[in-house]
């Protein structure tokens, strides 16, 4: 299983200029996590800073028992290796075809055969849907298909932490639907944790576990999905709806006036664009019929469990509508409470609420 993530009081700074501060989370271990935000809050900064790439100047990472701010550059190469990352653009090297821009890191890394590397990257390819496309040479493929030879790259070294930095820029809506399923079958498959950046709202409402957002330098909130999906914070109803209404601005954020404004305008029937709200849950992808059992289903519905008193009641009563809605035979996708488990739930009868913004899962 992949390896829990745990972040605490990071803040990052390029000179003068303030990214994020004091931003603590964890990643839960083998589950599927997205950190959310408008562009620009500082989401691939903090991609990059899991890894070493860039050094945040408060705060500590701690992976698999080592503070990676701390450690030695041998230890952060050891650690290194537990990663797989999917950059933006895949990343791969124009000149090499796919099969050899996969295999890169077994080549460079191991000392594997060449049978054993063939089978290690065709079974990936195979994962990722790109069987028979080995030969093609990056310029020859769609953005979609450059998308999943970055990720079967990414997976060659059996990674237990995968990093995916907008896995939906420059996709049409079909194909981010198709690397979403990817990312939640790889998921199923190597149950290795995952941390998707991204401002894709569909992807968001369908494929993380949990769920966290960035906005004017903090960490607004994050915790199970049901947190931010029924959070009443302004901007993130705006986020997830996509209005133009909201303290979200073209490039700045907004402040009173312009919001009072623009509220006016709206008030007197101007279309404030997005979709018109979306409330509440739409259910979450589940591992292509045929892939193994999702663990991190079950584990996580163990932990939110626990928590459930933390979190707001509009989260507790979608957790608790989606663990009523789990057939009872279990399924082969989602883990289902007994009745009895469910009654004695404290947080149901509302009792030890502590917090209303931040769902610390
Ligand atoms: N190496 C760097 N040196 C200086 N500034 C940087 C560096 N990397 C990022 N920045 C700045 O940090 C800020 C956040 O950038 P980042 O790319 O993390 O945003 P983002 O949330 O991922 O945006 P988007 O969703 O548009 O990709 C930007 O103002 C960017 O210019």
């Amino acid at each position: 299983m992949g390896v829990e993530v745990s972040v605490e009081g990071l803040t990052k700074s390029f000179g003068s200029q303030r990214i994020w501060q004091d931003v603590t989370l964890t990643l839960p271990a083998g589950e599927v996590s997205a950190l959310l935000g408008p562009s620009g809050t500082g989401k691939s900064v903090f991609l990059k800073s899991l890894i070493g790439l860039l050094r945040p100047e408060q705060g500590t990472i701690v992976i698999d028992g080592t503070n990676i701010l701390e450690c030695s550059s041998k230890e952060l190469y050891e650690i290194r290796k537990l990663f797989g990352v999917l950059f933006q653009d895949g990343a791969l090297f124009g000149s090499m075809n796919l099969f050899d821009n996969v295999a890169f890191p077994l080549r460079e890394h191991t000392k594997k055969s060449e049978s054993d590397i063939r089978k290690i990257v065709m079974e990936k390819m195979e994962l990722v849907g790109l069987l028979g496309a080995e030969e093609k040479l990056p310029g020859e493929i769609s953005g979609g298909m450059r998308k999943r030879a970055g990720l079967a790259r990414a997976l060659v070294l059996d990674p237990q932490i995968i990093l995916v930095d907008e896995p939906d820029s420059g996709l049409d809506p079909v194909r981010t639907t198709y690397i979403s399923q990817t990312l939640i079958d790889i998921n199923a498959e190597i149950d290795a944790t995952i941390l998707i950046v991204s401002h894709n709202i569909n992807l968001a409402r369908t494929v993380p576990d949990n769920i966290g957002m960035l906005f004017r330098r903090h960490l607004v909130m994050f915790g199970p999905r049901e947190v931010l999906l029924t959070s009443e914070e302004p901007v993130v109803k705006q986020f997830l709806n996509g209005t133009m209404i909201g303290p979200i601005g073209m490039s700045e954020e907004k402040d009173e006036a312009q919001m009072a404004q623009e509220q006016a305008m709206v008030d007197a029937g101007h279309h404030a664009g997005g979709v018109d709200d979306v409330e509440g849950i739409v259910p979450q992808m589940k591992a292509t019929p045929g892939m193994p059992f999702r663990q991190a289903v079950a584990r996580r519905q163990e932990r939110v469990r626990h928590i459930m008193h933390t979190l707001p009641p509009n989260a507790q009563a979608a957790i608790q509508e989606s663990l009523d809605e789990t057939p009872s035979n279990g399924g082969d996708y989602d883990y289902a409470y007994s009745q009895e488990d469910t009654q004695v739930l404290p947080a149901y009868r509302g009792e030890g609420y502590e917090n209303t913004t931040h769902g610390q899962g």
